[in-house]
């Protein structure tokens, strides 16, 4: 596993191509029938349309139920889970996880992009178990390129700097929900498509 800065990591699933494709014909699918709806951010506690901020199209994939037909979606929201619980060993000393979020899957079409922010800024209004950690699993076609563009942009706590990683085809990045600031930079003539969880934890002193 890489790890480009504190409180980043990127690795792969290693899912097969087969279950890939059929994932991702099953999200196009999904975008084509219109069951996807523009992403939302709250500030203040009010939930505004985020047309400036954020361009992206979202579906949640359990509450809406298309985990009863879309079977390779669920398969890839099952290997984030299983992913999280081997970390869930490995980040015990400092966070213990409490539960994890809906899989938010996200579309951005051509030219979308998501400005820079934090997910989890507030503590989520929750007593100390907001979301702590974010993964992002991605499910493009399996050539894309730097010319295709839509890297997430991870900035670097302590100074200017930042990390670009662009969207390949399984790859996955964690990173801490509550402090690492990001943003996606639009693709160019592609859908761009993610897989999103979070996962809620206390952190110990
Ligand atoms: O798709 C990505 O790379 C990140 C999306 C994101 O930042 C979000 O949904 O909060
Ligand atoms: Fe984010």
């Amino acid at each position: 596993m890489m790890t480009p800065n504190a409180g980043v990591a990127v690795t792969t699933l290693n899912m097969p191509a087969s279950l890939l494709n059929e994932a991702l014909k099953e999200a196009n699918e999904l975008y084509r029938s219109g069951a996807m709806t523009k992403g939302h951010v709250a500030a203040n506690g009010v939930d505004l349309p985020g047309i400036e901020q954020r361009g992206d199209s979202v579906l949640w994939l359990h509450e809406s139920g298309v985990y009863q037909t879309h079977a390779s979606l669920r398969k890839l929201d099952e290997a984030m889970q299983a992913f999280v619980q081997q970390l869930a060993h490995e980040v015990k000393p400092k966070l213990a996880l409490t539960e994890r979020t809906d899989a938010m899957l996200a579309c951005y079409p051509p030219g979308a992009r998501y400005a820079k922010h934090v997910d989890n800024p507030d503590g989520d209004g929750r007593d100390g178990d907001g979301r702590r950690i974010a993964l992002v699993y991605y499910l493009n076609d399996d050539d894309w390129t730097d010319d295709d563009a839509g890297a997430l942009r991870l900035y670097h706590p302590s100074s200017d700097g930042h990390d670009d990683v662009l969207p390949r085809r399984d790859v996955l990045v964690v990173f801490r929900a509550d402090r690492v600031a990001h943003e996606v930079l639009a693709p160019r003539l592609r859908r761009r498509w993610a897989l999103t969880t979070w996962w809620c934890a206390y952190e110990h002193e």
